[in-house]
This record gives structure tokens, sequence and C-alpha cells, in this order.
């Protein structure tokens, strides 16, 4: 009965980042995970592409698919006007647990909402769990099977709007292609790769930037 390697990361995030310092978990998260243990956060180098699309969105709602350890959480929330919240969904409770812990160490739990369960099932309840109109940002970062699916899903809940930009994580590694064709060649998206590397590894990943056109 040993400890989990979320576990281990939310164990260094207590004992190296400056509570209410949202930087500060970021890089320790980082530095966890660059020179201990690997972990499947968005990291640094994905982690500025995934800061300046969120900064140029500027948010008032935004969901992010799969939370994880909340490192991407905390980096969308940090950058999030007054009033923008982040709902962010975990499927697996052991992870959602330290998330919610980490997103509490940086100080920004007031700007967002995790919710447990599958995304599948969650979605459609935005509306009436959260008096969500539509989405702003949504930053897919869950299950590459489950990308086509949940986009195609928030378009049939009408949870996007002329505008709504979608923000897909290892779109090469692990890879999604069926997703990447749709969005692609989908004329109600304007699609673009932004080219990278799978976190704190040299193997190319990258992110998919895709504006729904309504
Ligand atoms: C679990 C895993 C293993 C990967 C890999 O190729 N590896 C070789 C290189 N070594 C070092 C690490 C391991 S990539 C990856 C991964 C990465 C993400 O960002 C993910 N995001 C969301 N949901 C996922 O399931 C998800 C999986
Ligand atoms: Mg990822």
């Amino acid at each position: 009965t040993g400890s989990t390697r979320p576990q281990r990361l939310l164990r260094a995030v207590q004992k190296k980042a400056t509570q209410g310092d949202p930087q500060s978990v970021i890089a320790t998260i980082d530095d966890f995970c660059r020179h201990s243990e690997w972990a499947m956060n968005v990291g640094d180098e994905k982690g500025l592409i995934l800061d300046s699309i969120v900064s140029e969105v500027n948010p008032s709602t935004a969901l992010e698919l799969g939370t994880y350890c909340g490192y991407s959480t905390v980096r969308i929330a940090r950058l999030l006007p007054p009033g923008g919240r982040c709902i962010t969904l975990e499927f697996n409770p052991a992870y959602a647990a330290v998330a919610r812990q980490v997103i509490a160490w940086a100080g920004i739990q007031d700007k967002v909402q995790l919710v447990e369960g599958p995304s599948g099932d969650l979605i459609p309840q935005m509306k009436e769990l959260f008096g969500v109109q539509t989405f702003d940002f949504v930053f897919l970062d869950h299950w590459k099977d489950r990308y086509l699916p949940d986009a195609k899903l928030l378009e049939e809940c009408g949870l996007l709007r002329e505008g709504t930009v979608l923000l897909a994580d290892n779109v090469i590694c692990p890879g999604t292609p069926e997703y990447l064709q749709y969005v692609r060649n989908s004329p109600r998206y304007e699609s673009r790769y932004f080219k990278s590397h799978l976190e704190y590894t040299k193997v190319e990943d990258g992110l998919e930037k895709s504006v729904f056109l309504g």
C-alpha cells in the first residue's frame, strides 16, 4: 500500500511550492516531472502555447476535459479574467482527489469547479448543473478516443458559439487521428496545428487549435 505517482507529485507541491502562488505550483510540478517522475501533465513547452491561447481568448467560461493532477487547470485558471471560471471534468476519483489539493494549494479554487464523472454523461448536464450558456474555451486533454464524440456532443448540446476555441492536447502522441480529420475537414471549424513535444521529452507532439464557426 505505497503511494501513487499523483500522491508523490502532490507531496512535492506541498513541500516545495509557495501556497497561493500558481506559478510556483507549476514550476514545482515541471521540476518533479523532469527530474523525478515523468507524468502526463501538458508540461512547460506545450503549457506556454496553452497560456498564449488562453490569454488571447480571455475566457469567461472555460471547460477542461481531463483534470489529472490539476496542472493545466492551474495554468488556465491563473490567467482567467475577474469573474472567469474553469469547469474541469475528471473520470478518475483518485486523480480528482489529488487535483483538488493541487488547485487549493495554488489558491485558485474559487475560479475552478472540478466535477467527477464521465465527460459523455456530464457535458449534457452543463447547462442545468452550472448555468452555462456556451463555453468560450475548451481544453481537450482526457482520453484520445473521447475527443471526437465529446466535440460532437458539445455541438449538439449548443455549448459552442461562433468563435469558441477548442484546444486539443496529444494530437500526435498518443494521437487522435479521427478528431484531427474531423476538425481539419469540417466547414464548421478553422483549425491550426501548433507543433511541440510530448511533455518533458523530445518526442514530437502538438496542440490543435480549432475555432468553431457556428
Ligand atoms: C501515458 C502516456 C505515455 C506516453 C508516452 O508516449 N511515453 C513515452 C515516453 N515516456 C518518457 C513517457 C511515456 S504519452 C502519454 C499521455 C500523455 C498525455 O499528455 C495525455 N494527456 C491526456 N490523457 C492521456 O491519456 C495522456 C497520455
Ligand atoms: Mg495530455
